[in-house]
């Protein structure tokens, strides 16, 4: 834990770092699949699985990556003697314009979000450094004329009241923690308070609807990589809630929100219902088995039924935003699907963001004013966006059940197995960094000029 705090930029002075507390009684009782590979490929064969049978209204839990005891049934009233915890995942963002370089730096010094071939991996925090420098000054663009920073630590710590207070409603005490995964308050900050407080079960919920790689995935690997190395952590019964776009309370909360923007309108049957989620690189879905684009796409389509079954059967379209760099991401892209809806003569057009539930720098930003005006150019007369989800009660609400049907799969990490694969996995690393840094180390520019695949991993990211 210590180790992944330390690798971060860390400017503000309220950093907490991990200590150690007693440990607790819980036994573990469950087995832990560690490999990344056996991961995302397990998640991937969950989704597709549970997408031929009705999974509207039902959660994926952690298939793949912590099991449970599928027996265990606690409710509500059962959990007096326990102390709850539900942690929420989150991006992070820069809070003023001088956090931007250090944000961008904990971002791609992310394998999860530049993934180098296993050789180059070592060349990780250099580029990260590189990349950071040379993107700043177009963030920064982005986060000053949002107001000089991003609001996701607000909204965040708002929905996270909500939650608790959903929570208390619905019968269950919980502390509600915020980890953030590339800014303040940095998970391992969570983490440290989650232990202080002496939580005895704990829900992992990721802000996130759908599932990626690059987003719940990181969090929970960096999340698993702490629980791992401490012993009260490791025995802590934890359930993960691995991606939720499927629930009916999400899908009918969004459903609300198109059909009141609907209504700005003076013609709303005429709308273009426009979807745009944040893009992947292609590589993640077709190489990594990112189950990403799958979960869009049948978000997409719950939403619509949704719509449908309220007697509304406006055309929709789904796009893909945010791409950074020359290489392939999702398709088809935002910007190309306006101004082509735009000259097919489409004149009303309703932006729906669908893969975030707060307000930030691509609502704010991209959306409201870059896409709106590419919009407006290419014909489109009529322009609508949809509002995020944030604290909205029928979403909060749904969280909160959740989180309380979550609950009673809440399972330990096994300590004993990982940790010994790990501690194999991490000398023969260490070897082959050695040998790596003995030959190469003097050559790294070499390197980086004459490798194609490592120049365009760079090249994605400016
Ligand atoms: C589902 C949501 C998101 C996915 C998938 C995602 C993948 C992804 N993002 C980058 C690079 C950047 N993302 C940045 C900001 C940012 N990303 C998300 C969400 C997803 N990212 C959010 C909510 C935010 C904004 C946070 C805020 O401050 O408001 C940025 C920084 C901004 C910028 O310079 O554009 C970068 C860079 C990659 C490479 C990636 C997949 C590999
Ligand atoms: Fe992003």
């Amino acid at each position: 834990m210590e180790a992944a705090a330390s690798s971060k930029v860390i400017h503000h002075t309220n950093h907490l770092s991990a200590s150690r507390v007693p440990i607790s009684s819980h036994k573990p009782s469950l087995s832990f699949i560690s490999t990344k590979k056996s991961r995302h490929i397990s998640q991937n064969v969950a989704i597709k699985a549970s997408s031929k049978s009705d999974n509207v209204g039902k959660t994926f839990c952690t298939t793949g990556v912590w099991t449970f005891d599928q027996t265990v049934s606690d409710t509500p009233s059962q959990l007096t003697h326990e102390k709850v915890g539900v942690v929420l995942l989150n991006l992070g963002g820069p809070e003023t314009l001088h956090d931007v370089q250090p944000f961008l730096f904990n971002l791609f010094a992310d394998p999860d979000i530049i993934r180098l071939p296993r050789l180059f991996q070592f060349l990780q925090r250099p580029l990260a450094q590189l990349i950071s420098v040379l993107r700043a000054p177009k963030s920064k663009e982005g986060y000053a004329a949002i107001g000089g920073g991003s609001p996701l630590r607000r909204i965040t710590n708002e929905q996270a009241q909500a939650l608790k207070t959903a929570l208390e409603s619905k019968k269950l005490q919980a502390n509600v923690y915020v980890a953030m995964r590339y800014w303040y308050p940095f998970t391992e900050e969570a983490v440290h308070q989650i232990k202080k407080d002496g939580i005895t079960k704990l829900v992992v919920l990721p802000l996130y609807p759908q599932y990626s790689i690059s987003t719940s995935g990181s969090s929970i690997s960096l999340l698993q990589s702490i629980f791992r190395e401490d012993s009260y952590l490791s025995r802590l019964p934890v359930s993960i809630i691995k991606s939720w776009y499927q629930r009916q309370g999400y899908i009918n909360s969004m459903a609300n929100l198109i059909e009141k923007e609907l209504q700005s309108f003076s013609k709303p049957e005429e709308v273009m219902i426009f979807f745009s989620a944040h893009g992947v690189p292609v590589t993640y879905v077709e190489d990594a088995g990112d189950p990403y684009r799958d979960q869009m796409e049948e978000c997409i389509s719950l939403i619509m039924q949704e719509l449908k079954a309220r007697g509304i059967g406006n055309n929709h379209t789904l796009a893909y935003q945010s791409r950074v760099g020359p290489v392939q991401w999702l398709k088809p892209y935002t910007d190309k699907v306006l101004v082509e809806l735009g000259q097919k003569g489409v004149k009303n057009l309703l932006a729906v963001p669908v893969s975030f539930v707060s307000e930030h720098i691509e609502t704010l930003e991209e959306i409201d004013m870059e896409y709106r005006e590419l919009a407006l150019e290419s014909g489109i007369e009529n322009w609508g966006r949809v509002p995020a989800l944030g604290c909205t009660s029928s979403f909060i609400s749904d969280l909160a059940d959740a989180v309380i049907e979550a609950l009673p799969l809440a399972t330990a990490i096994s300590p004993e197995n990982s940790t010994k694969k790990s501690m194999s996995q991490e000398s023969d690393t260490d070897i082959v960094r050695y040998v790596l840094k003995l030959f190469f180390g003097s050559f790294v520019a070499f390197t980086f000029l004459f490798f194609p695949k490592l120049i365009s991993t760079f090249k994605n990211y400016l």
